[in-house]
């Protein structure tokens, strides 16, 4: 590898790497089937190259729904850095495609050289990774496991704000859940579609009898209804029920998305490029399962708007990408980490066209969620 100094490649040299760690709060939980999340925890990446440009990238883990913890995922982070410092941008992403590291590792890294590399060539991080980029992208909102009324008025709330596709948190009691999906339907009309999420709560026969009786209501499909693991019954429900059926905690990398691919176990996938191995994992996964007509949804796993602009450049960039994405989860933090606001409106998330990711790091709210 040439780490020559020649001045013309000071702007990928990198020259510094630093990781901040974070807790944010979430002041009103985020309920689930898993449980519930009261605070975020991760860790941003910030690098420099030699002629100044930055990078921004963010390693949120998500222990309670899958995968590696935070530590773990910093553990290797010391002595990769080290590698990287005197290393062109090219040849870190090089580096960090051919090194094991565990899925969000890899995506905060990756994000911050990408970012960093998209600022070089002053273009977006979506114009990056696809030749037409949209400007905005279509999302829906997410409404946690809560009671009949407060579920209803989140999502006459949600409708008013101008979101055209809601996701409701199901998998307690299938009885109340049926009671507070009809109430919804009911207070939203028949154009707003209607996703649900049961993140592995049921077996299959809680599942087809719950699915059955779901149909009046014109659901788009249900997230990951039962264990990840269990592919085959995946695959007996979408033969069995007339609600598509998509996978979430199955798909964690390219390899399970594979197997959840040729088993045939689901109609839809669900990607978090944060907890799927990043960005480049990400396009291959929407790859294949494009090429077995199976359509993905890009969502985030609730992190800072450094991760959840990342994924929407991603989904920006792929047009494959056609189903509301699930990346609406800012609101769920009590702040966030970049200077910008995000902007969604009319159901829509706008992609800033600024170079890179098109966001600064707020060093003062950094300062205050520092842990
Ligand atoms: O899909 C969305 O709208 C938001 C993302 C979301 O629900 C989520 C966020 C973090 C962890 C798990 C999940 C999930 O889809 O189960
Ligand atoms: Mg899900």
């Amino acid at each position: 590898m040439n780490r020559e100094t020649s001045s013309g490649d000071a702007a990928t040299r990198i020259s510094q790497l630093q990781c901040w760690p974070y807790q944010i709060p979430v002041p009103t939980g985020f309920r689930t089937a898993h449980g519930s999340l009261f605070g975020r925890t991760g860790a941003i990446i910030e690098l420099q190259t030699a002629a100044g440009q930055t990078g921004l990238g963010e390693i949120a883990p998500l222990p309670g729904f899958r995968g590696e913890n935070l530590d773990e995922a910093l553990q290797p982070l010391p002595q990769f850095l080290e590698q990287m410092k005197g290393c062109s941008l090219q040849e870190a992403l090089h580096l960090l495609y051919q090194t094991p590291l565990s899925g969000s590792t890899l995506f905060g890294l990756e994000v911050a050289l990408l970012d960093a590399s998209a600022h070089v060539q002053q273009r977006s991080l979506s114009s990056l990774l696809g030749a037409e980029p949209r400007s905005s992208v279509a999302v829906n909102t997410v409404i946690g496991a809560q009671s009949l009324e407060e579920t209803v008025q989140q999502a006459q709330m949600a409708v008013e704000a101008g979101f055209q596709c809601l996701k409701l948190k199901v998998g307690h009691e299938p009885k109340i859940d049926l009671k507070r999906i009809a109430a919804v339907r009911a207070a939203i009309g028949s154009e707003i579609k209607l996703r649900l999420d049961a993140n592995e709560a049921w077996d299959i026969a809680h599942t087809q009898s719950f699915l059955m009786a779901c149909a009046r209501y014109d659901i788009q499909y249900i997230e990951q209804p039962i264990k990840a693991e269990d592919l085959a019954g995946m695959r007996a429900l979408r033969l069995s029920v007339p609600i598509p059926i998509a996978a979430d905690e199955a798909v964690s990398d390219l390899a399970s998305a594979h197997r959840v691919l040729s088993m045939q176990a689901a109609d839809i996938l669900i990607i978090k490029p944060q907890l799927a191995g990043g960005i480049r994992s990400s396009q291959q996964i929407i790859q294949e399962a494009s090429a077995r007509g199976v359509q993905c949804v890009i969502t985030s796993s609730i992190e800072s708007g450094i991760g959840i602009m990342a994924a929407l450049h991603l989904a920006a960039a792929t047009p494959q990408i056609t189903l509301e994405c699930g990346l609406a989860t800012l609101n769920l933090l009590a702040d966030d980490l970049i200077v910008e606001t995000p902007v969604i409106s009319g159901g829509n998330f706008f992609v800033p066209d600024a170079a890179g990711l098109g966001v600064t790091l707020d060093r003062v709210a950094l300062q205050k969620y520092y842990r």
